[in-house]
């Protein structure tokens, strides 16, 4: 099985898009990047795009890589890109999550990160500078 979850910094007008999910218990009420598993026979782009279009509604650009991969429990990694959208009048909506937010650089710190994420929070105040 593919070990890879993707997740996708995206960065609009100097913010990030965080969003919170609503299940597993463990998780609820916590916050990750829009990204998710990739499946067998995707690229990590192409898994990206897909989470996207399923999370948020939107197309979405794929760009650099952010940071280093984090490992997660049970041997997977967390892998970021850079991504901005495709659409900038379309706005993303919690399909599947409790809520989204754009996050400025002074707002990074206020919300309950996944550990994993905690771990890239420098990385990501970088892309928005
Ligand atoms: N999408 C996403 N998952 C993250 C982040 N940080 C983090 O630790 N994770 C973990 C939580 C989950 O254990 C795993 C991804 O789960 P997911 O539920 O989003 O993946 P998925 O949509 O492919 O769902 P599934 O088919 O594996 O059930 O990665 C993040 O920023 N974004």
């Amino acid at each position: 099985m593919n070990g890879v979850i993707v997740g996708a910094a995206l960065v609009r007008d100097g913010k990030l898009l965080a969003q919170q999910r609503g299940w597993p218990a463990d998780h609820a009420g916590q916050w990750e990047l829009p990204g998710g598993r990739v499946e067998a026979g995707e690229s990590d782009a192409f898994a990206l795009a897909r989470e996207c279009s399923e999370e948020l509604d939107v197309v979405i650009e794929v760009g650099a890589r952010v940071g280093e991969d984090v490992p997660l429990p049970g041997g997977k990694v967390l892998r970021i890109y850079a991504a901005s959208l495709v659409s900038p009048g379309g706005e993303p909506r919690a399909v599947e999550h409790r809520a989204v937010r754009w996050l400025g650089p002074d707002d990074l710190d206020d919300v309950d990160w996944l550990p994993a994420d905690r771990v890239l929070l420098p990385d990501l105040r970088a892309l928005l500078s």
